[in-house]
């Protein structure tokens, strides 16, 4: 089972596990996923009622749904695919994570299955979802190959898969490291490498490659303006998200 250890990147998992317990706290060392939890949860919830014809005023659209967020950190996203009406595990390879999902999921009064794994431990055990939210993680692993081809054994045939992360260019230079690391203080330096960061063709290739069909791609906009984040359909140029879906 060697390709069990394959997708972690022990520096990578212990820069997580150095701000575990700054998670929920939305000005720590996650502010900038606090700031973009709004837009990325419209793609979210818009793409997962598109796929399986759900409707998002319910209050329960996803009731039934089984989903598993991959790499999950504090369960920024969990949380509200559980209150949402999804069956939701959450799975991180930095065990400190852990605890603190768990700790503020059972303070939010939501039931959700946080586990200490990895995605090629789950796809080895043989567990399937309808949906797998793999968001801002491809950068911080290993092997995005074998990462991405765990990914897609661990959905049900007809499953979404949304993957989100940095575009490798001179301005995700600027803007995700030096912006974001050094001018903005958002990150600690050191979070992002940017030459681990994907372009849409590269990431698109890799999730073919491991036999998903890429049906969407979107960009995450930072507005200085606005100091907010919108979805665009042109602007990919630094963070984007994509879904793709597994054939029936
Ligand atoms: C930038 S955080 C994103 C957290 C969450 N997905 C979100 O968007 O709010 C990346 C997470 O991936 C986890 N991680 C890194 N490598 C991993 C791997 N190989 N398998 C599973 N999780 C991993 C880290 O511990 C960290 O919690
Ligand atoms: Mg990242």
């Amino acid at each position: 089972m060697q390709a069990q250890q394959t997708t972690v990147d022990a520096s990578e998992v212990a820069k997580f596990e150095a701000m575990a317990a700054e998670w929920w706290d939305p000005n720590g060392k996650f502010k900038p996923l606090h700031m973009l939890n709004p837009c990325r949860l419209e793609y979210i919830t818009s793409q997962i009622a598109g796929e399986f014809g759900r409707d998002r005023s319910a209050a329960k659209p996803f009731e039934g749904l089984r989903l598993l967020d991959i790499g999950c950190g504090g369960g920024l996203l969990s949380e509200p695919m559980a209150r949402l009406g999804a069956t939701v595990v959450g799975a991180d390879a930095a065990e400190r994570n852990l605890p603190v999902a768990r700790i503020h999921a059972e303070q939010s009064g939501l039931d959700i299955d946080y586990r200490f794994t990895t995605a090629e431990a789950m796809a080895a055990a043989g567990e399937q979802f309808d949906v797998v939210l793999n968001m801002e993680v491809v950068e911080h692993v290993a092997d995005p190959q074998a990462y991405l081809d765990a990914c897609q054994q661990l959905l049900k045939p007809g499953g979404l898969m949304i993957c989100s992360t940095i575009n490798r260019n001179a301005k995700s230079f600027a803007m995700a490291i030096v912006g974001a690391e050094y001018v903005m203080r958002w990150l600690p330096k050191g979070t992002h490498e940017w030459n681990k960061f994907i372009t849409p063709d590269e990431l698109c290739a890799l999730i073919s490659k491991a036999g998903l069909n890429p049906v969407d791609r979107t960009g995450f906009v930072f507005n200085p303006i606005t100091w907010g984040w919108s979805l665009s359909s042109r602007d990919l140029s630094v963070n984007y998200v994509t879904a793709s879906t597994k054939p029936a």
